[in-house]
């Protein structure tokens, strides 16, 4: 199941480059202290990137929308940030 969410994170983001933003599938992770993991790890790179996620974690869910205020939309830092939280994913 997190394999096929995490694929579908990409090809949504991608096929949806002319929209406002990207809503990620909800993912599902095992636990509360395993979300937030997956949460802190997301948040370094989006700092790193100064490209930062819209997300909302209950217990062991996480929502994420990606998007680029400075254009209204998608941009290529939304696709990188959104590889990494596939790659993330799949690590887990
Ligand atoms: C001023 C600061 O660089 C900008 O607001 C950055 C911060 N983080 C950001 N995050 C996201 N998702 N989109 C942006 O356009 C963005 N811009």
């Amino acid at each position: 199941m997190l394999r096929n969410c995490a694929k579908l994170w990409c090809l949504n983001c991608v096929l949806d480059e002319f929209r406002e933003s990207c809503d990620l599938p909800a993912l599902r992770l095992f636990s509360f202290p395993q979300a937030f993991g997956f949460m802190c790890r997301v948040a370094l790179q989006a700092e790193k990137m100064n490209h930062h996620p819209e997300w909302f974690n209950v217990y062991n869910k996480v929502q994420i929308t990606l998007s680029t205020h400075d254009c209204g939309g998608l941009s290529k830092k939304d696709i990188r940030l959104a590889k990494f939280i596939d790659k993330v994913a799949l690590s887990l």
